[in-house]
């Protein structure tokens, strides 16, 4: 699926750039498009010789920055890195933070998140690296674009990551898209499906030992003697399980003043997060803005990719459900009549009650046929039958095991969302709760989530309430 619409907004990405003016203007572009039979153009996007030259053309075309990446260095997703400099403007604004000096961890070969913060903002920016040649190259761009009065690159050590570069009293930001892989984990890393597009980089700018979350957790540890220093501490994530391993490192550490993000682009997902040590009442970084893909925090962590099909029901309040908890309470009821098993998922930061259901097998579709079949099957009187009016009705079992078998028919969440104010064709506001079906796993399918969906339906009898204007 792609992640378009989770682009940031401002992003001169969101829609694919023009190759074919590209190619006019740029001789050197025009080299790696073609255009084939059917007159469409093509853009070599497995080639890293290719993607060197769209970025360096594209970094020209929109930036007028004019930037030489040396063969073998990371060629940076200009997509990527555009969401990542719109969300630090956006922190920036909803903070009013004005005069910015901005610090980038393991800038790179091209320093490209200082390029384009100097370019677009006119921040000031330091840049760091381990590696010497990275170093050579960034200032070589820096100077060749005249923004040397505004970046300056430190080589590092490596021992600290902010300690050797802070030196003076007070800085806006700190960002950083720091080495993904552990050193000493390549298997892990060659096992990985292969990109879409080609790889570029090598091992010292992929690879760290402990990977990213080592790398974050010293990041972590060293804010913490900075203290106030740096106003936000920002980080890119590589891998969602990272984000939740952050999350709960500075939980850990008593640091609530945070907030997350994703980046889009493609099929790509990354994830930002920030945190800062200055109290909430001063620079308040939970409320700033963010892009998150609606219901992420399930879909991606439990399904193979990001789209995972998502059905959702609306369960108006009336005189029987005032409140979440009793269509909580009743919806409950009926999936333990059903025999699907159901947990609850204690997500963070998700104030939305989230609960996980697995079925072994359809118990919900052809109601009566069914039972009459289990009551012929079951005749010991253990298991009491009701049936009761609508079309699914329920089987009430006092003691049974639930129907296991190795094969699951259908694994999927449900989230409970209160909404307020859904709109009828008579103009009447309706308050009540949005239940939001993800499938995770099954062989049930989407058909199967979808019956199950309309099961939901009949049984609490919403129909009229699924075409209201939500
Ligand atoms: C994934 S690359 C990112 C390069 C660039 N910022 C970008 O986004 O395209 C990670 C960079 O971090 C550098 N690096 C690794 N450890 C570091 C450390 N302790 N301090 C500063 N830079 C480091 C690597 O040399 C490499 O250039």
């Amino acid at each position: 699926m792609s992640l378009k619409s989770f682009i940031h907004p401002r992003n001169k990405y969101k829609d694919q750039p023009n190759f074919i003016e590209l190619s006019k203007l740029y001789p050197e572009f025009q080299q790696h498009v073609s255009v084939n039979l059917a007159g469409k153009v093509q853009f070599n996007f497995s080639s890293e010789e290719s993607l060197r030259v769209l970025t360096q053309t594209l970094l020209k075309h929109d930036f007028d920055l004019d930037v030489n990446i040396p063969p073998d260095k990371l060629v940076p997703a200009l997509t990527l890195r555009l969401n990542y400099v719109l969300w630090i403007e956006d922190l920036m604004n909803f903070n009013k933070i004005n005069e910015v000096t901005g610090i980038d961890v393991g800038t790179g070969a091209i320093a490209i998140y200082p390029l384009l913060c100097s370019k677009i903002y006119d921040w000031k920016m330091i840049g760091s690296d381990i590696d010497s040649a990275a170093v050579t190259s960034a200032n070589e761009n820096i100077q060749r674009n005249k923004l040397d009065h505004l970046i300056k690159v430190i080589k590092v050590q490596g021992k600290n990551i902010f300690k050797d570069v802070v030196t003076e009293e007070s800085y806006a930001f700190t960002m950083c898209n720091p080495p993904f892989f552990d050193a000493d984990d390549d298997k892990k890393r060659k096992k990985r499906l292969p990109p879409t597009n080609a790889k570029t980089g090598h091992a010292v700018e992929l690879s760290v030992a402990g990977g990213e979350k080592s790398f974050v957790r010293q990041m972590l540890d060293e804010s913490l003697e900075l203290n106030g220093k740096i106003k936000i501490y920002t980080t890119m994530l590589g891998q969602k399980n990272s984000l939740a391993y952050s999350k709960s490192e500075l939980r850990k550490r008593y640091i609530d003043n945070f907030t997350w993000t994703e980046f889009c682009q493609g099929k790509t997902k990354r994830w930002g997060l920030a945190w800062s040590l200055i109290p909430k009442v001063t620079l308040d970084l939970t409320k700033a803005p963010v892009i998150r893909e609606k219901y992420s925090h399930i879909t991606s962590s439990k399904s193979k990719d990001n789209s995972a099909p998502l059905l959702e029901v609306f369960f108006p309040f009336n005189n029987s459900f005032r409140e979440v908890k009793d269509v909580i309470i009743a919806v409950k009821k009926w999936i333990d009549e059903l025999h699907i098993e159901i947990k609850e998922l204690k997500l963070e930061d998700i104030k939305e009650a989230t609960y996980e259901l697995c079925a072994y097998k359809n118990t919900w579709i052809h109601g009566r046929r069914k039972r009459r079949a289990e009551m012929k099957a079951n005749s010991d009187e253990s298991k009491r039958l009701r049936v009761d009016d609508n079309e699914q009705a329920s089987v009430t079992v006092s003691s049974v095991d639930f129907p296991k078998s190795n094969h699951i028919y259908l694994k999927f969440n449900l989230v409970f969302t209160h909404v307020c104010k859904i709109s009828d064709t008579a103009g009447n506001n309706h308050d009540g709760v949005n239940i939001c079906m993800i499938l995770n796993d099954g062989h049930g399918g989407k058909n199967g989530l979808e019956t199950f969906k309309q099961c939901l339906i009949n049984k609490f009898r919403l129909q009229e309430y699924q075409k209201l204007n939500r």
